[in-house]
């Protein structure tokens, strides 16, 4: 069955000296709750975003993990997987959220309670516990159960059916809660923390805790999995004042929450690419967004003007990740001692887990066989982290290898030549497969393109309609056919090097995908103005839905660029409820000569802006930087998010709620609210 991620919203109370302010609010309705941000370019206006459960700032620890985490147990007692991530900006609460303080703990120590209070309730042995713990800092993997100075990096890897896994990773027992409180405070203080302008304590990388749980009966082992993940927060380096060390830092961070956003568009457009392979926190994350396990997101807020447009940004992902689609299955396996096969038996096909079954309170669609929940074609990707052990192969893989290996006793004994044939025929077979799956997959790429062209010339889009080159590529995973190449090590040295060949030739077509990363980041800042500048051409023109898809494409290359973001949420406003766009007005052109020489003065040169002050870049700057590559940019179009605007509310009472649907964040109906005089829009919703 598909599931949707769930969101959780919460808003942290205000610490320290900063103002009280009511640009961000929670508000309780009729049938639900919804995160209320004032307008930032109109302050008559407010951007409503319904979660079926916003939690405002008098919200407890206690009060989240009963109503969105602890059903999540059950779901991990199942057999399934669970990853529950913290997102949102610097300083907003998301490490407070997961791990707490004594006094109040956060998600992580009352899941690991909960757990072990779980395993303690059944006969002994029926359960083991187990915990593994790392970071990802500046892209690279550490373990934190082992002693910094002492730990590699390490590699991330995928097995031979697409398991993608943390290699070297090291794993604890978990009888006790106090075993793993004295584990979690040792490796916590090899975490890498930082003191910013925003926060003393600031997470300068992304840490994941990985609960495993074991669950035997005399014939079958389930494997359920909880990764709670704290993200390290977004950063804009104006607010956090940082040095350089911390400027790194926060570029590494930043990427990969931008690798983040990219993923869940590409998931939300049904792209045929999907680009986990862009940083290490998604590729980890791989199975969570998409994949196989459940997924619960909380995205914390942090009050007040200042957080305001950092808010927006958050909970804009907030809105796009709600439509991602997993798959759950049921990590289970014969507890029986497997058969022996004949070395020559053909190989089994690649595992397939069985779809979940989830307890009643996650079966979004009711009333679906469970043949129907995940579909018979997919072959869904196990768990990540420690995924890669094969103790994860489900029951009935073993059911179906017991089918096609013949007893010993009956076993045929195949001559060497027998065997050559068979494999070649097995290889042929697979290569031949999976080119007609890439044909096809370049088929329905290239039909999208001539509907995006077909649009563009009708617009009359001057490079848009006009870039051609690249529209031939083929979206063709790399490292295709490489679990083929590993599985069969005695293939023939020609039919090795035939397979070698086709690697390559994919390897290069998906690289041509991989424009955006290949790009310099003043090749980059270039093309985005270029998007910009058409982009603001189509608007003038009225063009709002082309010129937010140049937006979109421009968001691609400036994926930092706040006020693009700005730009677009606006525009995807105008365009959902038929208004009229009025861009800011264009600036002069500064004469020639004038400008600033990088080496002179004490200032650097200004960055070209993407969003706004640079909107007159030239057009053809696109054009300029698509011939210095030979290629046409690769960029994703977005779609249009959930985001509503309407009059501010009343300085209003805030409280706590949650509505019990757990699969999707609920939409709501506007609240009846708007200060005397105030203009009301209308809901687009
Ligand atoms: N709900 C809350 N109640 C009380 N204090 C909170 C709450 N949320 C956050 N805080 C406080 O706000 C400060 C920042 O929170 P925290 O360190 O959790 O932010 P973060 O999002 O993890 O930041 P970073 O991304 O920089 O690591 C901390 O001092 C924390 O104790």
């Amino acid at each position: 069955m598909a599931h949707k991620v769930k969101i959780a919203a919460r808003l942290r109370p205000r610490i320290g000296a900063e103002l009280e302010d009511d640009s961000i609010q929670v508000v309780n309705e009729d049938g639900g709750s919804c995160i209320c941000v004032v307008n930032p370019r109109d302050p008559n206006s407010y951007f409503r975003f319904p979660f079926s459960s916003c939690y405002d700032q008098s919200s407890t620890q206690e009060e989240i993990f009963e109503n969105d985490v602890r059903p999540l147990i059950d779901v991990a007692f199942h057999g399934v997987t669970v990853t529950i991530f913290a997102y949102g900006v610097t300083s907003s609460g998301k490490t407070h959220t997961m791990q707490g303080t004594k006094a109040e703990p956060g998600v992580i120590p009352r899941v690991v309670r909960a757990l072990v209070d779980q395993k303690s309730a059944l006969p002994p042995g029926k359960v083991s516990l187990a915990a593994s713990y790392y970071e990802i800092y500046r892209d690279d993997v550490y373990d934190l159960f082992v002693q910094r100075d002492q730990a590699p990096k390490l590699p991330v890897r995928e097995n031979d059916v697409g398991q993608v896994f943390v290699a070297n990773l090291s794993t604890e027992p978990i009888d006790t809660y106090a075993d793993f409180d004295a584990l979690f405070s040792r490796a916590n203080k090899q975490r890498s923390v930082g003191a910013t302008n925003l926060n003393r304590a600031s997470s300068r990388s992304h840490a994941i805790l990985s609960m495993e749980i074991t669950m035997r009966d005399e014939d079958k082992i389930l494997t359920g999995k909880i990764n709670l993940v704290d993200l390290a927060g977004s950063e804009n380096n104006k607010l956090t004042g940082n040095d350089a060390t911390r400027m790194a830092e926060s570029a590494a961070i930043n990427k990969s929450l931008s690798v983040l956003g990219q993923v869940v568009h590409a998931l939300n457009q049904g792209a045929s690419r999907i680009p986990y392979r862009n940083s290490k926190l998604t590729r980890i994350l791989q199975d969570a967004l998409g994949g196989s396990s459940v997924g619960l997101l909380i995205c914390n807020l942090a009050p007040g003007a200042k957080f305001r447009q950092d808010t927006l940004n958050t909970l804009n992902f907030a809105v796009r990740t709600k439509n991602v689609e997993n798959k759950p299955v049921v990590n289970e396996r014969d507890n029986a001692p497997p058969p022996r096969r004949h070395f020559a038996a053909a190989p089994p096909p690649a595992p397939k887990l069985a779809p979940a079954a989830l307890p009643p309170a996650f079966n979004s669609t009711a009333g679906h066989s469970r043949q129907s929940l995940a579909g018979p074609s997919r072959v869904p990707r196990p768990s990540m982290a420690m995924a890669g052990r094969p103790s994860i192969a489900p029951v009935h893989q073993k059911t179906r290898q017991r089918a096609q290996a013949p007893p010993p006793s009956t076993l045929v004994t195949l001559s060497e030549s027998e065997i050559d044939a068979r494999i070649a025929k097995a290889v042929e077979a697979e290569v031949a497969r999976r080119l007609a799956a890439a044909e096809q997959a370049r088929r329905e790429e290239e039909e999208e393109r001539s509907v995006e062209q077909e649009l563009s010339r009708s617009e009359e889009g001057p490079s848009v309609s006009g870039s051609t080159s690249m529209d031939s590529e083929k979206p063709i995973p790399s490292g295709i056919l490489t679990p083929l190449l590993k599985r069969h090590k005695d293939l023939d040295d020609e039919l090795r090097q035939r397979l070698q060949d086709l690697e390559k030739k994919f390897e290069r077509s998906s690289k041509e995908l991989q424009l955006v990363d290949v790009l310099s980041p003043v090749s980059r800042k270039k093309t985005g103005r270029a998007y910009v500048a058409l982009a603001r051409a189509h608007s003038e023109k009225g063009n709002l839905q082309v010129a937010l898809e140049l937006y979109r494409k421009a968001e691609t290359y400036v994926p930092d660029n706040m006020k693009l973001k700005e730009r677009i949420i606006e525009i995807e406003w105008a365009v959902k409820n038929g208004k009229e766009f009025q861009p800011s007005p264009k600036k002069a052109k500064k004469p020639k000569g004038k400008k600033r020489s990088r080496s002179k003065g004490p200032k650097q040169a200004r960055q070209p802006d993407p969003a706004g002050q640079d909107e007159n870049a030239d057009p053809n700057v696109l054009e300029e930087a698509m011939s210095k590559i030979g290629k046409r940019p690769v960029g994703e179009l977005g779609e249009g998010d959930d985001v509503s605007v309407q009059t501010p509310p009343k300085k209003m009472k805030t409280g706590f709620s949650v509505l019990d649907g757990i699969d999707e964040a609920q939409e709501v109906d506007p609240p009846v609210l708007g200060k005397k005089g105030q203009k009301r829009l209308e809901s687009p919703l």
